[in-house]
Formats: C-alpha cells, sequence, structure tokens
C-alpha cells in the first residue's frame, strides 16, 4: 500500500512502516501511543497493516545488576536501536528522550518530539511509611532511612538535602523497581511520574516533587522519535505531528546537557518551562553523587534562544563546579 500524504508529496513509499522500540512495558505503550497519534494525524495510516512493530533488545535492558553508571551510560538504551535503523531492520525508532544521547550518531536525526507528560519525579513512600505531606514530601522519611535508586541524579538531590539517608541500588524496569518497594528493599524510591502515569501504576501516596527542588532529567516525560537523516519522506511526516512546545524545552535542556558534557556518572539535571510572552526558564543542576556539591541556577531567555540558553547555562555551570566532575 503506498503511501501517500501532503507531508509527503515527492515519494511514495511501501507500507509497512516498521518500527523500533525497546520491549519494556513502558517502552511498548510508548509507540503504540505514538502510532496512535501519527495515525490520527495522517489517516491513511489507519490499517491494521501500516506497521510493523520490532522490539529490540539493548545493553540496558541485558545488564541488570550494576548501575548504568559504571557501566558506560551514554546512549546504552539507544546503540541497539540506532544500527537497526542504520542497517535498515527498522524506519523510526521510539525512545524516552531523557535516554536518548545528545548527538545523533551520524546518519540518525531526532525527526520529533512528544508532548510532554509531567516531568517530575515522585516520592513513593513503601508500606512501612505513613502518607506523605504533599508540603514536605521528604519529611516522611525518617533519621537514616534508605531510599531505593540507581539514579545518581536523584541520588545527589536527595543526600544533599537530606545526608542522614542511605541509598541503595534499584534497578529494572518500573513494574520491578515497584515490587522491591512491596518488599521493603527500602523504605522509598523515586520514580518518573511520567512512567508510573503511562503504566497506570502511580500508586497512592506517590508525591511529586517540585522540579526546581529535585531538578529532573533533561528530556523526562518527552518522547523522541528517531529516522535515517537521508529518509526526508518519514522525517518530513514526523515533523508534521511534533509538538512544538516539547521541542522547545527539550532543546533547551538537551543543549543544557551537551555543554556540561558530564559523564552519566555526573549527576545533571536540567528542566525548562515555557512562560507566557514567548519565554522559557531553565534550571539546571551539576552536583556529586554524595550531595556534598550541588550547584543548580535558573535563567530565563526568549523561546527561540533555547539552545542558546541551555548551552551557555551549561558552560555557567561547568565553569563554577569542581572540575574532578567532568574527568
Ligand atoms: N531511565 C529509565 C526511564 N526512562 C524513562 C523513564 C520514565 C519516562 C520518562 O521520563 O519519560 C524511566 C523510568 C524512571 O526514570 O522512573
Amino acid at each position: 500500500m503506498p503511501l501517500a500524504h501532503p507531508a509527503v508529496p515527492k515519494h511514495r513509499r511501501l507500507l509497512p512502516l516498521r518500527v523500533g522500540t525497546r520491549a519494556s512495558p513502558l517502552a511498548l505503550w510508548q509507540t503504540r501511543d505514538f502510532l496512535d497519534r501519527i495515525t490520527r494525524f495522517c489517516p491513511v495510516l489507519r490499517d491494521a497493516k501500516a506497521f510493523e512493530e520490532h522490539q529490540l533488545l539493548t545493553s540496558g535492558d541485558r545488564i541488570q545488576d550494576r548501575r548504568l553508571a559504571d557501566i558506560g551510560g551514554k546512549g546504552l538504551f539507544a546503540k541497539e536501536i540506532h544500527e537497526a535503523l542504520l542497517d535498515g531492520r527498522v524506519d523510526f525508532a521510539v525512545h524516552s528522550l531523557k535516554d536518548l544521547e545528545t548527538e545523533m550518531p551520524p546518519g540518525i536525526v531526532l525527526a520529533c518530539t512528544l508532548k510532554r507528560e509531567d516531568a517530575r519525579d515522585c516520592l513513593l513512600p513503601g508500606p512501612s511509611l505513613p502518607a506523605c505531606d504533599p508540603a514536605n514530601p521528604l519529611a516522611v522519611l525518617p533519621q537514616g532511612a534508605v531510599v531505593g535508586t540507581s539514579s545518581v541524579r536523584r541520588q545527589s538531590q536527595l543526600l544533599h538535602m537530606r545526608p542522614d539517608l542511605s541509598v541503595v541500588m534499584f534497578r529494572g524496569n518500573v513494574q520491578t523497581r515497584l515490587r522491591k518497594l512491596a518488599e521493603g528493599e527500602a523504605a522509598a524510591t523515586m520514580l518518573a511520574l511520567a512512567g508510573l502515569r503511562r503504566l497506570g501504576l502511580e500508586p497512592a501516596g506517590s508525591v511529586p516533587i517540585d522540579p526546581e527542588v529535585m531538578v529532573p532529567a533533561a528530556g523526562q516525560g518527552i518522547v523522541g522519535v528517531t529516522v535515517r537523516a537521508d529518509d526526508t519522506e518519514l522525517h518530513e511526516l514526523l515533523a508534521a505531528i511534533e509538538d512544538p512546545e516539547a521541542r522547545a524545552v527539550s532543546s533547551a535542556e538537551r543543549a543544557l546537557l551537551a555543554a556540561l558534557d558530564g559523564s552519566c556518572r555526573t549527576p545533571i539535571g536540567g528542566h525548562a518551562r515555557l512562560l507566557p510572552g514567548g519565554r522559557l526558564r531553565l534550571t539546571g543542576l551539576v552536583a556529586r553523587a554524595d550531595g556534598t556539591f550541588l550547584l543548580k541556577r535558573t535563567e530565563e531567555a526568549a523561546t527561540a534562544d533555547a539552545v542558546r540558553l541551555g548551552a551557555e547555562l551549561g558552560r555557567a555551570l561547568r565553569r563554577d563546579s569542581p572540575a574532578d566532575l567532568f574527568a
């Protein structure tokens, strides 16, 4: 079946389009949500055989017993997916933007960013704790409580606010981490609200934390779609369904991340939001994993200058942080 659409007048492609995705429940949910959006926009694709889903196993999925920071981090969830795109095994791929490195490999472009789900992290107290006070969520944690997370970004911010806490490693997909919490491996954990919501797993008692208190990861809550750079047909189709607000905020956050150029051992946070009047507000964070150093700054600029704002804030944070964080 040929694909004919106003966004793709020049060529005609044969269906099905092959979409690459990780196989986790969250990745599959995001991929199917994306396919729903594209078929709503482009009714010619509303055909059961228009898309073929290819589930790909990445190194990030295979290695479950170590911190991402200790196994070479950056791009761990995307490498095999990029290879599948470049080999032509898939035509496009759906990613959690926060797991996608800032610099795409040659031949691959980020063609589309979708509307952001809530970008905040939330605190999930386990069964041993009473309910959280939303105005002061961390107060629910008793002196010396154990929090499960394998994110150095969450760890550093928690320990900076509460040096008495201790952190144990929690890895695995969202469901695995919720099971560890239920089994008492830690008193509480922290997860991205976006993932919990999408999976319908937002537990009673979980409390979102203000993004300027617990700065989320760059791109958190946003789904991004990559294609081969020379596939102008798909590139144009995807560009037509992208969310401009998600593109603006993620451009600022990803420019910040790129300018900081930390290893994935360096706790880095970045969160932008649009303000009235075409302006954008960006908070950036750099810290030491143990929380003994933490630098957080917020700047504003015109939305059109999102990339410059991110790059400048990133460079300023880097300049004012201890050099060993970037070694
Ligand atoms: N690193 C794993 C990951 N990648 C994306 C999400 C959640 C969805 C999102 O942030 O878009 C999660 C889980 C989490 O951090 O709790």
